[in-house]
């Protein structure tokens, strides 16, 4: 039998999600809800996925521009196992009510507080804290890109401190800046940190900046050891974790530039870049510290996570069973 999945906010992840939900084979895509007819839902219905309307208030925007929608967030509910709310951050938690009283379960994303959930979510750190779980939150894009180097080298960890450099806005968001200036967060830690703790127990402090720029977070990572690891031995930790990759600048990465075009040459999908990017000679160790820089591609590195989630959440299959089956659909290198 397939787990019925309905995605709430068909937008940047959302589409994602509903693109990646339809790649396996022990779920079925059920619907999408939108707001408003854009063209967004126009191509949903071109793909045959049925569009609903996210209340009965928004109704009269289909209506009047005759889009037949298959129905309201309500009638959605009634036909699924679970829903995927990617609405922008914090309406999930409000959305959360509405999913209690149809009593589906529900994956919450990194807009939301940890305590939305009953678990936070990284599916090669803490698969089984999910399993037969109701409500899980996937963690936020720069969470999730910490999350997954750091559990892989965490037996080593004394202490991390890592700065994100963040875009600003996603390539389709005209609403958003700075379009020229540096806007640091003030607030210290940046919520990074202590979201990484929801789902590893780790020593981690973090800061964070948003820079004009639409196709990805750049992340400096600083570890202190409490046991010693050489470069070699980082290398090898990363190129054997999953979702996460090596990229070297003396084959051309200098930049976010050419790992979007290395997904584009890839002919993923929206160009994702699931895997997390680190610079193969960023990975440096001086004394009992260890550095390396990483890049995240924001619209995408949480998409497997979402899938892995639904697994976990029927346990429906154990944690590498899971990881594997959505690595090999959407093309994950490893
Ligand atoms: N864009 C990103 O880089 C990432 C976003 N996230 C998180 O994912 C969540 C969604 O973010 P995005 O996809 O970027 O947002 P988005 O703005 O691209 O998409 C949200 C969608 O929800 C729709 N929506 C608005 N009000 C709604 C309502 N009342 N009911 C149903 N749908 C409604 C919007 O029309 C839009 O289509 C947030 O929690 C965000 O923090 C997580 C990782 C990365
Ligand atoms: O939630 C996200 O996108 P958003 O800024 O569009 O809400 C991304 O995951 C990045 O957010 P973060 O930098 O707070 O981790």
């Amino acid at each position: 039998m397939k787990v019925k999945v309905g995605i709430n906010g068909y937008g940047t992840i959302g589409k994602r999600v509903a693109y990646a939900v339809t790649k396996q084979d022990d779920m079925e895509l059920i619907g999408v809800t939108k707001t408003k007819p854009d063209f967004e839902a126009y191509r949903a219905k071109e793909l045959g996925i049925p569009v609903y309307a996210a209340s009965n208030d928004f109704l009269p925007r289909f209506e009047k521009a005759n889009f037949e929608v298959a129905g309201t967030l309500e009638d959605l509910l009634n036909e699924i196992d679970i829903i995927i709310d990617t609405t922008p951050g914090g309406m999930g938690e409000k959305n959360k009510t509405l999913y209690e009283n149809v009593g589906v379960k529900a994956i919450f994303q990194g807009g939301e507080k940890a305590n939305v959930a009953e678990t936070s979510f990284v599916a090669q750190a803490n698969y089984e804290n999910a399993i037969r779980k109701n409500y899980v939150r996937v963690v936020s894009c720069n969470t999730t890109g910490l999350t997954r180097t750091l559990n892989a080298i965490k037996e080593y960890i004394e202490y991390v401190y890592a700065v994100m450099i963040r875009r600003a806005a996603d390539p389709n968001d005209i609403k958003r800046g700075p379009i020229n200036a540096i806007k640091p967060s003030v607030e210290v830690p940046s919520h990074h940190g202590p979201d990484v703790q929801t789902v590893i127990p780790i020593n981690i402090e973090t800061t964070a900046f948003v820079v004009p720029t639409t196709i990805m977070h750049v992340h400096s990572v600083m570890v202190e050891l409490k046991k010693p690891l050489t470069k070699e031995d980082v290398i090898d930790i990363f190129e054997n974790t999953t979702r996460v990759l090596l990229f070297e600048k003396k084959k051309g990465f200098d930049s976010t530039a050419q790992l979007i075009e290395f997904a584009r040459d890839l002919h993923r999908e929206w160009n994702n870049l699931y895997e997390i990017a680190v610079w193969k000679e960023s990975i440096n160790i001086k004394g009992n510290r260890l550095f390396y820089i990483q890049a995240v591609h924001q619209e995408s590195d949480v998409v497997p996570e979402n899938v892995d989630a639904i697994r976990a959440m029927f346990e429906m299959a154990d944690k590498w069973e899971s990881i594997k089956k959505t690595n090999k659909s959407l093309g994950i290198l490893k």
